[in-house]
């Protein structure tokens, strides 16, 4: 564990479980949980898909930093949106808050996984493909990944595991 506050902060893809698995990592660790994407539609007052109706995905990208930036926690886990990693103030933070572990998953299982892109409130421009955000992300990934779990062909429950023995070790 790099750091005394005891967070774990999940990064990855849309799709890629980290609200899933945080709340379940959260139980297995006996540590609180926060999903960062609450946070902001809390803030705002609306859904997330309707910020970026709204206002623009670089304003929603600009808002998630913001919050992050401002996340006060210990003990917990913290599932963040997958656009986190384009605020590097954020990411630096978010590092000094905890250890940061990115859950790592193919395109061709998140493309099965995420069927709902237009109404997700995906943090990008209305031209770029799934396929492309991937691309442009997963260096960023794995930029700021302290550890990282190859989630294919694993439940939930497993990689919570595996996150649960890394971090012990
Ligand atoms: N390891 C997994 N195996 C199969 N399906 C998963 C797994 N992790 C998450 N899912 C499913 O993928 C979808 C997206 O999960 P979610 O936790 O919302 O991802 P994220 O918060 O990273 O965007 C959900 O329907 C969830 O049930
Ligand atoms: O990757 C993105 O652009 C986003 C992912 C979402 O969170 P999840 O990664 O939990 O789906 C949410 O933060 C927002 O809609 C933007
Ligand atoms: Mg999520």
């Amino acid at each position: 564990m790099s750091n005394a506050l005891k967070n774990l902060i999940l990064i990855g893809m849309p799709g890629a479980g980290k609200s899933t698995i945080g709340v379940i990592l959260a139980k297995q660790t006996a540590r609180d949980f926060v999903d960062t994407d609450l946070l902001i539609q809390l803030k705002e007052g609306c859904c997330l898909q309707e910020t970026v109706n709204e206002k623009g995905y670089l304003e929603l990208r600009r808002i998630e930093g913001d919050v992050l930036q401002n996340l006060d926690v210990e003990n917990h886990v913290v599932a963040t949106g997958g656009s986190a990693v384009y605020s590097e103030a954020a990411m630096k933070h978010l590092k000094e808050l905890g250890t940061i572990v990115y859950l790592k998953v193919s395109l061709q299982e998140l493309e099965s996984r995420v069927t709902n892109e237009a109404q997700r409130g995906l943090a990008r421009p209305a031209e770029q493909t799934f396929a492309q955000m991937y691309d442009e992300r997963c260096e960023l990934y794995e930029r700021y990944a302290q550890v990282t779990i190859k989630c294919d062909g694993k439940c939930p429950e497993q990689i919570a595991s595996e996150v649960d023995s890394i971090i012990a070790d």
